[in-house]
């Protein structure tokens, strides 16, 4: 079985937090996780990435990861956390090379991808939000797995800067799994090829952006919603 395969349940303690998520990912797609606040999401990519030890499987072609050493996982699987800014000194590129752990990475590559190799010389305290933001990816892309998780990537990013991500994400999604939480659910449509909506830790629905109809928006995230067609591109325009 080729791709991503994945069933997990996950609680905190006593509290459940992901109910019997299922869905599945092939190699050139990009998914996005969306969802309000509380949903389950960045728990959902934790569990993917085997931070945490969800019931149920994650199987890529076949292998479940939650049964492989960290070591063996992060040559499959990366994990892009929420961007929070570096206090330690490090170049860029050491900063890219600790990705590098697990395999033979691609450091210069990953670093030109980004449009960070002439910069690479300088501290990773240097970056705007943004640059970080696509260091935080060059690191993953040095690692050379074949899915990528990414959470919230674009948050606390310009329009200019949430749009180059997104680009890079669909350039990146040609070769391997990416997957995204995203919040910005214009981003989600624009991009996406496929959006899985998770409420209270399960799995509420799951197309194409095409697909998505207002009432799902509606139910979900209690606002009111249109769906509108500018220039080829699905808009959302949501209002209390
Ligand atoms: N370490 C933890 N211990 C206990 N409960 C937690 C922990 N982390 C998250 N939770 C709870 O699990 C639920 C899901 O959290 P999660 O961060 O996965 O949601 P999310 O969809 O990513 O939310 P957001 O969009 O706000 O980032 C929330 O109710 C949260 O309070």
């Amino acid at each position: 079985m080729s791709g991503l395969e994945v069933s997990v349940s996950f609680a905190y303690g006593e509290r459940k937090v992901l109910r019997g998520v299922e869905f599945s990912a092939e190699e050139g797609e990009l998914l996005a996780i969306i969802g309000p606040n509380g949903a389950g999401k960045s728990t959902l990519l934790k569990c993917l990435v085997g931070i945490l030890s969800p019931e149920g499987h994650v199987k890529f072609n076949g292998t479940n990861l939650l049964e492989l050493r960290p070591r063996e996982r992060a040559k499959l699987i990366t994990y892009v956390p929420q961007s929070s800014f570096p206090e330690f000194a490090f170049t860029i590129e050491e900063f890219v090379e600790l990705g590098t752990y697990a395999t033979r990475g691609n450091v210069e590559g990953a670093l030109k991808r980004v449009g960070l190799w002439e910069r690479r010389k300088e501290p990773v305290t240097f970056l705007s939000g943004g640059e970080y933001q696509l260091a935080l990816i060059a690191r993953a892309l040095a690692q050379g797995s074949e899915v990528i998780l990414l959470d919230e990537p674009t948050s606390h990013l310009d329009i200019n800067h949430a749009l180059e991500i997104m680009e890079l994400l669909k350039e990146m999604s040609r070769e391997k799994i990416v997957i995204a939480v995203l919040h910005d659910l214009n981003l989600a449509l624009r991009y996406a090829d496929r959006l899985i909506l998770l409420q209270g830790g399960r799995k509420h629905w799951e197309g194409k952006p095409g697909e998505l109809k207002p009432d799902i928006i509606e139910e979900v995230y209690g606002v009111k919603a249109r769906i509108a067609e500018v220039d080829g591109h699905r808009v959302l325009l949501a209002s209390v």
